[in-house]
């Protein structure tokens, strides 16, 4: 605007020129102390609170007033000088005196405050009632309100903003760099000048024929009311031409004129006084007997005005606490690309009584929202339903409305982290351990492992993708007495993996045989290999026994992970590693846990075996090969007692093995069990000989006793209960690891939302226009105006460049992931923390708070869904 005064020619004026200097000045300041909009280096960055500009002044490139003076403006006042005299026109009397009245405005006492408030109004009223002698120079009387303003403007001490507390003068706005947009009133002034200046210019055609009637059409001065009212000081002097029969009025219910104000009330509040807004005291026209009076203080403070959004968009469906009692705002808010409506001045006597209103039922003055008075609907703080709290911006029965968490940020839950310094964290902090991570991205690998040239069946009864599991192809008969084999296969049923486990040659001769799975189907064991199903086929061209499992990708069996070492290299027992007791006695524990379930359906395992039990994660076994001998060995079964005992037994005989490094080492039980006391305590030597060494059977030896009570003693809870405390151990161990995957979860949890966010990101940024079915054709592929420049989500735009596009002082790219995630979480929050987005050029700059573009995102989303929906398609 500098530097368009100058292209004018408007800048031969020192007063002019003086002032000018000033803004650049100012403006440079502003620049250098970091404190400008206007960032030189970077596309955008954060400000703090203090130094940011307010709500209003990010429209500021978009709606600063500008001057267009006519060239009669410019050789009438600006080339005139400040001291110049008056144009040589005929000036009246009342001209004169109003000419005064603006340059002293003090000097001239007026004996009526209200007439001295019109007076000095008059310079940007331009509606108001002509003077005498008016009507016969327009212009001249046009060029000196102009010039009034603009000694106004100069006068001015600070191009930023002041407090107010007394009748908002309106500010030259079109000079004023720092707040060109005080709400309506600056904004009002603001067009007052500029009309101002284009009458000036002298064509009143375009202008209402009330500020430039004709003298012939006029009415005598003498019907025509005196707009000082009765108190009227030149009435009294004998000198004032008006009317001042106020009588037919008054009783007409017709008080006073347009204009008049009386100061005689405790004091004058304009209509729209927002809260915190910055406008210029009065300077002149306010007398000293009003300026003392008293101020006024409507109740519920702050005198605001509840406003109605102007614009469009759902106000966010976020709940802020800050706001919970604050009073709506009462500016209209700004929205990029609308034109600016400046909102309607209310009378004084409704903004005096609309706070009150909506204090004593705040929520009753927000439209769409119903009373709390029980018949709120419960709301769920976490179910994502923009459209259908959109309204609700304030809640005050907070005991019905649990409120979300407002800032989405990590939060550390479950096992504290080592404390690290913030140049020790790293990416991954933000996620979870690459070891978990590997190892769950291996197992969902393993699980979709296919070949292509598999000479397995293509099906087996419901399953298909048979993948074999055993490592070696050559099998004799084994645990079960036939040769078996394991295959990862497919449910065409459900589409889940399971293990399908072959027993190869078996023909079933006994339908009863087979049903013996349905027992195994009910037992539920963190400890087991969970049974699903069993059933014979011919899909291997030969009679085979198919049980089905539950699949656990990358599972070893214990002789896999133990002793396999030994058996394929070599290895002395001194180099295979030492498994630590409590691990041994997790073992126990868990296996202890699956007899338990096993012993108390009636059932046996009888696969306790290294062969048969799984390692499905570190230190996590599972019990497997479970039913297949009662199916196999169906005719042959022994009673359960016994196959409970040989159960425990074989328990026994896998941690010995275990404990001393040797699969074997059953078979020499008390070298065994010297090796053991040598590396572990002799409580565990002492369970591992109880177990092992059961009592004899009352087949075996004659029974007395003492050998009874040793038989019944021998049995799972026996053994449960001589190591409770192991058990509490493992169960404390279990619960600081599921805290600690519930904090995993967490980080997890967080990503995913920042993956729905960055997605509907994607979704709506620079989408070509919605369009309904019927208009797509012709919308497709067409950009929509909205994204544009002007648009209304334009800031949008920036703000995924601010977010994404970070550049340093020197163009490079900045790749900070903390920034990123910042920004989103701020932006999924909706916080009143302002950001200021920079376009690419650098010519526009936006400060918007993070809850505005939240709105603007939330907006767009809810046209993108809608127009998705209409078209049938989700
Ligand atoms: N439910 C299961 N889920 C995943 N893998 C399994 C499952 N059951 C067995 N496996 C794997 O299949 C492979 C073969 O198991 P299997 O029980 O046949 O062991 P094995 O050593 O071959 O015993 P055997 O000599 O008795 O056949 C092993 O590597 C084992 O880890």
């Amino acid at each position: 605007m500098l530097n368009e005064l100058e292209a004018n020619g408007i800048m031969q004026d020192p007063e002019s020129t003086k002032f000018l200097t000033k803004a650049r000045w100012s403006r440079k300041s502003l620049i250098t102390s970091g404190t400008s909009c206007y960032p030189t280096s970077t596309r955008s960055c954060s400000l703090p609170d203090s130094i940011t500009p307010k709500r209003e002044d990010w429209k500021l490139p978009s709606t600063l007033p500008r001057i267009r003076p006519s060239k009669r403006v410019e050789s009438s006042i600006f080339n005139s000088g400040a001291s110049s005299p008056a144009p040589e026109v005929p000036v009246k009397r009342e001209d004169a005196s109003w000419f005064d009245a603006i340059r002293k405005p003090n000097q001239e006492e007026p004996s009526n405050p209200s007439e001295d408030y019109q007076t000095s109004d008059v310079a940007t009223e331009s509606t108001s009632q002509p003077e005498v002698g008016e009507q016969t120079q327009p212009e001249c009387r046009a060029e000196l309100a102009a010039k009034a303003h603009f000694l106004k403007a100069i006068q001015r001490p600070s191009i930023l903003p002041q407090p107010t507390t007394q009748k908002q003068v309106p500010p030259s706005g079109c000079l004023d760099f720092g707040n060109p947009s005080e709400t309506g009133l600056a904004r009002e002034s603001s067009d007052d000048m500029a009309a101002g200046f284009q009458r000036v210019s002298g064509d009143a055609r375009r202008y209402p024929s009330s500020s430039f009637t004709r003298t012939e059409n006029r009415p005598p001065m003498g019907t025509v009311l005196c707009r000082n009212g009765p108190q009227c000081r030149k009435f009294q002097e004998g000198t004032c031409n008006y009317n001042h029969d106020f009588s037919a009025l008054t009783a007409n219910g017709l008080n006073a004129q347009k204009k008049t104000l009386n100061v005689e009330s405790p004091a004058f509040t304009p209509a729209f006084t927002p809260k915190g807004m910055s406008a210029q005291p009065a300077k002149m026209g306010i007398s000293p007997k009003a300026a003392a009076a008293a101020a006024f203080t409507p109740r519920g403070s702050g005198s605001v005005t509840p406003a109605r959004n102007s614009h469009s968009k759902e106000p966010s469906a976020e709940f802020v606490p800050q706001q919970v009692l604050q009073a709506p705002q009462q500016f209209t808010e700004f929205v990029p690309g609308q034109s600016f409506v400046p909102q309607q001045q209310m009378d004084v006597q409704t903004s005096i009584q609309t706070p009150i209103n909506a204090f004593n039922d705040p929520f009753l003055s927000q439209a769409g929202i119903t009373g709390l008075d029980g018949t709120q609907p419960q709301l769920n703080p976490y179910a994502h339903q923009t459209s259908g709290v959109g309204t609700q911006q304030f809640f005050q029965d907070t005991s019905s409305y649990k409120h979300p968490l407002n800032y989405h940020l990590y939060a550390s839950i479950g096992p504290r982290r080592e404390n690290l310094m913030a140049y020790q964290r790293s990416t991954s902090d933000l996620f979870i351990p690459d070891s978990l991570r590997e190892d769950l991205q291996r197992k969902a690998e393993a699980t979709l492992q296919t070949f292509a040239n598999s000479t397995l069946p293509q099906s087996v009864e419901y399953f298909h993708s048979l993948v074999a599991l055993d490592t070696s192809n050559q099998k004799g008969p084994s645990t079960f007495g036939y040769p078996s084999w394991v295959y990862k296969a497919t449910s065409s049923r459900d589409g889940h993996t399971y293990a399908l486990r072959r027993i190869e040659g078996f023909r079933l001769t006994n339908e009863a045989a087979i049903r013996t799975v349905q027992s195994w189907k009910r037992i539920s064991n963190g400890s087991l290999v969970q049974v699903h199903d069993a059933f014979t086929g011919r899909w291997f061209n030969d009679s085979s026994l198919i049980i089905v499992t539950d699949y656990h990708p990358m599972a070893q069996t214990v002789a896999e992970k133990n002793f396999a070492l030994a058996r394929h290299t070599g290895a002395s027992r001194a180099g295979q590693q030492i498994v630590p007791e409590n691990d041994l006695w997790s073992y126990i524990v868990q296996i202890a846990s699956a007899l338990k379930s096993i012993h108390e359906a009636g059932l046996a395992a009888q696969t306790v075996i290294p062969s048969k039990v799984l390692v499905t994660s570190k230190n996590r076994l599972r019990l497997g090969g479970c039913g297949v001998l009662d199916i196999v060995q169906y005719e042959q079964r022994k009673p359960v007692t016994e196959l409970q005992r040989i159960d425990l037994e074989n328990l026994g005989k896998l941690i010995l093995g275990i404990a001393a490094r040797n699969q074997t080492a059953h078979h020499n039980v008390p070298k065994a069990l010297e090796l053991v006391s040598r590396s572990y305590t002799e409580r565990l030597r002492a369970c591992i000989a109880w177990l092992v060494a059961p009592p004899p059977t009352p087949a075996d030896t004659q029974q007395d006793d003492a050998a009874t009570t040793q038989i019944s003693e021998y049995n799972i809870n026996m053994l449960l209960n001589n190591i409770a405390d192991k058990v509490i151990a493992a169960f404390d161990s279990t619960l600081h690891f599921e805290d600690e995957l519930t904090s995993h979860m967490m980080r997890e949890l967080e990503n995913g939302r920042l993956v729905r966010l960055l997605t509907k990101l994607n979704v709506i940024l620079e989408r070509p226009e919605t369009s309904t079915p019927t208009t797509a054709a012709a919308g497709n592929n067409q950009p929509s105006s909205a994204w544009s420049e002007t648009g209304e989500r334009y800031y949008l735009k920036l703000f995924r460049d601010h977010v994404f596009h970070q550049v340093d002082h020197e163009g490079r790219p900045v790749l900070d992931l903390g920034h990123i995630i910042t920004c989103l979480n701020k932006l999924d929050a909706g916080i009143d923390e302002k950001v200021q987005l920079m376009s690419r050029d650098e010519q526009n700059v936006f400060v918007v708070t993070y809850r505005e573009v939240k709105r603007a995102f939330e907006s767009a989303w809810a046209d993108v869904s809608k127009a998705s929906q209409a078209g049938g398609r989700r």
